[in-house]
């Protein structure tokens, strides 16, 4: 689904895991000035907050009972796809409220080396 740049050979390129999320952030940015007719993510711009924020919940239920359907055995490929329709829709979140993935990315690395654990306990006063 997500469109990259890519070689003669058809093989995409710049896919390493922040190069996808940059360059969606982009095109997320791009088309907040979109026409709702062309764009699916201009659409929930102009629906607004609250539609967004009602895909968000959506994708995660949809996440969560494919995730239970793969540790039965199920399909592994539709925990992917429905992880990624829920990274999207929290891109087009962040990108509706002026915030940067890259913000995100930032309190994950300050996080390494720091056990849930302890962090927990930090904040038990
Ligand atoms: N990565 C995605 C992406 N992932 C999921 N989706 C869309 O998210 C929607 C998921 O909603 P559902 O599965 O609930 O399907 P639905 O029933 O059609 O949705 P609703 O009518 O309930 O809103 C589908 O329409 C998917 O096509 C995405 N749409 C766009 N992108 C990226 O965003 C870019 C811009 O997209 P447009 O704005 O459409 O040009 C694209 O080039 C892609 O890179």
């Amino acid at each position: 689904m997500i469109t990259t740049k890519n070689t003669s050979e058809g093989t995409p390129t710049n896919t390493s895991g922040a190069d996808v999320l940059a360059q969606l952030a982009t095109v997320l940015a791009e088309r907040k000035q979109a026409s709702a007719d062309a764009s699916y993510v201009a659409s929930l711009h102009q629906k607004g907050l609250n539609k967004i924020l009602e895909k968000v919940g959506e994708e995660a239920v949809e996440t969560i009972l494919a995730a239970r359907d793969a540790e039965a055995g199920g399909d592994a490929a539709a925990l992917i796809s429905e992880t990624a329709d829920l990274w999207f829709h929290s891109m087009v979140m962040l990108s509706h409220l002026n915030l940067s993935h890259e913000q995100v990315l930032e309190e994950l690395a300050k996080r390494f080396n720091m056990s849930g654990l302890v962090e927990k306990a930090s904040r038990a006063g």
